[in-house]
């Protein structure tokens, strides 16, 4: 049985006279990989601010599990991690180290089991051979790495990222949609990934949400976009013109 663990449910967003997000819902399930697009000013971060509690909603609601992210900030947000905008680190700090800090902001992480599961999550991301090196030394693609094994403490069951492969060279996009896809199979991670790389989110993603001047204007299957081999690029261009 599929497991609900997102729900935006009817979510408006106004700032002064301006409808950031209007009227929008939909769910997430476990074990899926979301890919989110939609044009420059859409309200892609506005939407992960929301799901994040970063920022309130004019109206209507977000639920993780069975919590209100409004209502019940701390018990929704347990099991939710982000990377919205780039992850900053202090650079003269290590890898570990980040983590350490970190890891003392969530209770839920029993200080006897610190360690380990910052070991684990280090391994998960592949960064056990540079744990102790400082985070100026990484290339981005490390850092991302540690990015997303900050938004994995305290073992969430979703992590929302917010256009990761930006700035990353083609080998660090694989290595990034890799460590996706297998941190999906080994844990039943769900993902929701906003990006503008459409070609990198068709080789990784199973879902679809589309969002056009802050309105969802399609969701559902990824090959219920795209006809006969066709690039998502060009779908999503018919989609935007139609
Ligand atoms: N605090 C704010 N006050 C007023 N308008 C805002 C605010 N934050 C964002 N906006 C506007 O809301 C719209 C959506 O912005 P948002 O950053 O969510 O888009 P986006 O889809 O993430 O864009 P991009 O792909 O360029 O990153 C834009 O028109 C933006 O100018």
């Amino acid at each position: 049985m599929t497991k609900l663990i997102l729900e935006v449910d009817r979510v408006t967003k106004r700032i002064g006279n301006k409808t950031l997000i209007q009227e929008t819902s939909f769910k997430l399930e476990k074990g899926m990989i979301y890919g989110f697009i939609g044009p420059n000013g859409a309200g892609k971060t506005t939407l992960m601010r929301l799901m994040t509690g970063l920022i309130q909603p004019t109206s209507g609601a977000i639920r993780i599990g069975t919590y209100d992210v409004q209502k019940q900030r701390k018990q929704a947000l347990a099991n939710v991690g982000a990377i919205i905008e780039s992850p900053i680190f202090f650079e003269y700090m290590t890898g570990r180290q980040v983590l350490r800090n970190l890891s003392r902001l969530h209770s839920e992480i029993r200080s006897a089991d610190r360690e380990k599961h910052i070991d684990q999550l280090l391994q998960s991301v592949e960064l056990q051979s540079r744990a102790d090196d400082k985070v100026k030394t990484y290339s981005l693609g490390m850092k991302q790495r540690l990015g997303i094994a900050q938004a994995m403490l305290g073992s969430p069951d979703l992590l929302l990222l917010d256009e990761p492969s930006n700035g990353l060279d083609p080998l660090g996009m694989r290595e990034l949609r890799n460590l996706i896809l297998q941190l999906r199979e080994s844990r039943g991670l769900s993902f929701f990934v906003s990006s503008h790389l459409l070609d990198e989110l068709q080789l990784m993603c199973d879902q679809l949400i589309v969002i056009r001047a802050g309105v969802v204007i399609w969701t559902g299957n990824v090959n219920d976009l795209i006809v006969d081999g066709q690039r998502l690029e060009d779908a999503f261009l018919e989609l935007m013109l139609s």
